[in-house]
C-alpha cells in the first residue's frame, strides 16, 4: 500500500550556476509543495501503512528549517534545484521514517522533482 502527505513550504532562492542571463539567476521565491509518499504493508490493527500524526511529526523540524528562508543559505542547498531538495530532504527523514518510498517537491503547479533513493538517479 502507498500512502501520500503534502506540505508547503514558501521560500526564496537563486540559481547560482545558470547563466547570469538565465531568469533564475536572480533571486526570487516559489511556494513549493511536498510530497512523501511511504509505502509498506497495512498494519492490521491500526489500519495504518504509517500514521500521518507520525510523518507530520518527522518532517516537522525540516520543514521549519526551510519555510520562509532563502534556500541559498541552508546548509546543503547552496544550489536549491527542485531536485537537490528533493535529495536534501529524503537524506533528513529516511532514518526517521523507513517506509519512505518517494520524495516530490514542486517549484510550481506543472514542475517538479521526485527521487525515490536509487542512488543511480541521484
Ligand atoms: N530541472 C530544473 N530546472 C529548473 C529548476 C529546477 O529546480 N530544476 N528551477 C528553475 C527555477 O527555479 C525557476 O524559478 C522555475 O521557474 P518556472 O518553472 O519558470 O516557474 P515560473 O512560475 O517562474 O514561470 P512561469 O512560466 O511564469 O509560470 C528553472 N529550471
Ligand atoms: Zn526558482
Amino acid at each position: 500500500m502507498k500512502i501520500t502527505q503534502a506540505f508547503s513550504f514558501e521560500a526564496a532562492h537563486r540559481l547560482p550556476h545558470v547563466p547570469a542571463t538565465h531568469r533564475c539567476h536572480r533571486m526570487h521565491g516559489h511556494s513549493y509543495r511536498v510530497e512523501l509518499q511511504l509505502q509498506g504493508p497495512v498494519d492490521p490493527h491500526s489500519g495504518f501503512v504509517v500514521d500521518f500524526f507520525d510523518i507530520e511529526a518527522a518532517f516537522g523540524p525540516v520543514l521549519k528549517s526551510l519555510d520562509h528562508y532563502c534556500l541559498n543559505e541552508v546548509s546543503g542547498l547552496e544550489n536549491p534545484t527542485a531536485e537537490n531538495i528533493a535529495l536534501w530532504i529524503w537524506q533528513r527523514i529516511k532514518p526517521a521514517l523507513p517506509q519512505l518510498s518517494q520524495v516530490k517537491v514542486f517549484e510550481t503547479a506543472d514542475c517538479w522533482a521526485e527521487y525515490d533513493g536509487d542512488a543511480a538517479s541521484a
